[in-house]
């Protein structure tokens, strides 16, 4: 009888926050799991020690992730999903030069997934026809990629770009492959946010709650687990629309 393979989740960014805990979730249901990572952080040891594959990737720089693929094809003949969780938040104010900041901005949040996209679609393809079912490509966006940031002009406009992939990629590959996004308004605070901007940030949303990255995980695995949802956006965003 032909040995069902397993085939591995990539997470970008997965050394912290929202990647961590999707890789964790995974890794507890069993999934192989495979991540890029930028910073080499204890954390990351952590995982190696698991025996996840982590693969440093700095997506500012296009050939470290021709790089990453590289590497996955040597080392995996499918793969079960694309989740592309790497992201860099970055304001105007904290950027003088306006035109690295948008090009950083569009690489990190477009060129990076749609050179992944193009490249591992393949894998991808190959899991879901040994596996007879979909696999998927989910993309983490954001909230303000529909309604814009005063704050974060380069980074919304990117995260827009990073929307629009997953209407491009869903008509490509279906209905072999699932593409949707997740597009959170406020998942979790960064630890310098003081308690200013976070009693300001919580009223932006009907239920004014900080929900915690359970609740991407949650949003992750229903779409791993979904059969007919493609080209779409799961909006985590506690009501802010109507606030
Ligand atoms: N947190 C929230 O409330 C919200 C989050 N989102 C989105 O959800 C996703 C996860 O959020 P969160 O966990 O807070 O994200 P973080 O900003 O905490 O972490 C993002 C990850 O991206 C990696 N990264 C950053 N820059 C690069 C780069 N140049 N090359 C490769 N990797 C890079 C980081 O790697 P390293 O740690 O190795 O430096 C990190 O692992 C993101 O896409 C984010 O935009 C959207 C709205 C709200
Ligand atoms: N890459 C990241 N993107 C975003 C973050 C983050 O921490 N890393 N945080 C937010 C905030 O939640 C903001 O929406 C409200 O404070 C947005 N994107």
């Amino acid at each position: 009888m032909q040995e069902t393979r397993v085939y591995p989740h990539l997470i970008t960014g997965g050394g912290r926050r929202l990647g961590l805990a999707v890789v964790r979730h995974l890794l507890a249901q069993g999934e192989a799991v495979v991540i890029s990572y930028r910073s080499f952080t204890p954390m990351v040891e952590e995982l190696m020690a698991q025996g996840v594959h982590c693969i440093r990737a700095d997506f500012t720089q296009p050939e470290s992730v021709t790089k990453l693929i590289q590497t996955i094809e040597a080392e995996y003949r499918g793969l079960r999903s694309v989740i592309h969780n790497a992201s860099d938040w970055s304001s105007e104010a904290d950027n003088e030069d306006l035109q690295a900041l948008m090009t950083r901005m569009w690489q990190v949040h477009v060129a990076a997934p749609y050179q992944l996209n193009m490249s591992l679609q393949s894998l991808l393809l190959c899991a879901a026809n040994d596996l007879g079912q979909a696999t998927d490509i989910i993309h983490l966006t954001d909230f303000v990629a529909e309604k814009g940031s005063d704050k974060h002009i380069a980074y919304a406009a990117s995260k827009a770009g990073l929307a629009n992939l997953s209407l491009s990629f869903a008509r490509q590959l279906a209905p072999k492959v699932k593409v949707n996004a997740i597009a959170p308004s406020l998942l979790m605070f960064q630890q310098g946010d003081n308690k200013e901007y976070q009693q300001k940030a919580l009223k932006k949303s009907l239920l004014c709650l900080e929900p915690g990255e359970q609740e991407g995980v949650a949003a992750v695995q229903y779409l791993l687990s979904s059969r007919y949802m493609t080209g779409r956006t799961l909006a985590l965003d506690g009501g802010r629309h109507l606030a």
